[in-house]
């Protein structure tokens, strides 16, 4: 089922900084990582089960590329433990090819990637078992029913007896998914087949989660309910990495998001993080009664705070852009009354998370 792509389409590794090497250094050595599990894994026994606290994703200068493509170029950024991180940016920005890297069904070009401390490269059996992946693209299989296919993975993952038995009833009634358990999967609806997917994402119990796109095709009401899963695995302990295009899609169950085009990470942390980043977020709009014509130079001695390309002064109404914080908005206020100016209305609106994403990225494609 592993796939590789071929390597000889990829750039020497001499064409990127030689200078990145010693700081590419392999993790903690495979031994040291595996006893600090709580249970080994074992040929015969069911897979590793892992504390919750060591629960991690890292990207660590990952690069991936395709010929003259550069899918990943230079992505750092790392998953605490029952976090969940959206991984957002437009069609071909590089978050598949980041996340089949991360669940071993491809090789970076350079640097590497980390789940629970193993390494992708050195140590891909050990990170399939830490992790259930959730791809875009989901494979039918005739004549199987959807019971007979989350076995079929629980039996892969070593899952037996009363244990195998337990998971699955489990997984079926986490995602939502006992109503159909007997159904062929040739015959599933697209949110049917989703639900499913997590199942077999979820089968083994993994620490991490890595969701590719796991809403695209979903009604609103099962949009709603991939969000809460996605909550209630996070408070379980569970660390989750899912992709979108959409930032509000994610802003809410999101702890913190990473922002990518064209295979460069163009902004990371909190949605509120990200936000207050970035320049002229907001506009204010005052109304201003008196000394209108002297407006434009008393606020020129804020622009520093201002966004000056963007005022507007129509009669009473002064529009001007800002950074959209609370601070700036008194300041501004503070200045023209100082100044004599009789300020009768103020209002401030702040942009959404979609003129972020905008305004972040350059809708651009390779
Ligand atoms: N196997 C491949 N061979 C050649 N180019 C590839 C391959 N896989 C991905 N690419 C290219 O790498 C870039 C990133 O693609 P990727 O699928 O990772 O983007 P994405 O962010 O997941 O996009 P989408 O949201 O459309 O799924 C694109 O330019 C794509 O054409």
């Amino acid at each position: 089922m592993t796939h590789f792509d071929d390597s000889s389409t990829a750039p020497a590794l001499s064409e990127i900084d030689s200078a990145q090497e010693s700081e590419t250094s392999p993790p903690l050595a495979s031994a040291e990582r595996l006893a600090s599990l709580t249970t080994t894994a074992s040929s015969s026994g069911p897979p590793a089960v892992h504390s919750e606290t060591a629960a991690t994703i890292e990207l660590r200068r990952l690069h991936r590329f395709f010929d003259k493509t550069k899918a990943v170029d230079d992505i750092s950024f790392s998953v605490g433990p029952g976090q969940v991180f959206g991984y957002i940016g437009p069609n071909g920005a590089g978050k598949t090819t980041s996340m089949r890297i991360l669940a071993t069904l491809d090789l970076p070009t350079y640097g590497d990637a980390y789940v629970n401390g193993f390494s992708v490269i050195n140590d891909p059996e050990l990170v399939r078992r830490e992790l259930g992946f959730m791809p875009d693209a989901f494979g039918t299989y005739r004549n199987v029913n959807c019971r007979e296919y989350l076995d079929f993975f629980a039996r892969a993952y070593g899952l037996i007896g009363r244990e195998r038995h337990e998971r699955l009833k489990w997984v079926l009634g986490f995602t939502g998914a006992e109503g159909m358990a007997n159904k062929p999967i040739r015959g599933l609806s697209k949110g049917m087949k989703q639900r499913l997917c997590m199942g077999r994402a979820l089968i083994h119990d993994p620490a991490v989660l890595i969701l590719d796109e796991p809403a695209a095709g979903l009604d609103p009401r099962a949009r709603i309910q991939l969000r809460q899963m996605i909550s209630e695995l996070a408070e379980r302990g569970k660390t989750i990495l899912i992709s979108s295009h959409i930032l509000t899609e994610l802003a809410e169950i999101c702890d913190a998001v990473g922002i990518i085009e064209q295979g460069r990470l163009l902004a990371t942390g909190s949605v509120d993080e990200i936000q207050a980043e970035q320049q002229n977020l907001g506009e204010l709009k005052l109304r201003v009664l008196n000394r209108l014509d002297e407006v434009a130079s008393a606020l020129q001695q804020l622009h520093d705070k201002l966004d000056l390309d963007n005022l507007l002064i129509d009669g009473q109404l002064v529009r001007v852009g800002f950074s959209g914080l609370l601070e700036d908005q008194a300041t501004v206020v503070t200045h023209l009354v100082s100044q004599g100016f009789q300020i009768a209305e103020v209002n401030a609106s702040k942009k959404s998370l979609e003129d972020v994403f905008l305004q972040v990225t350059e809708g651009l494609v390779q």
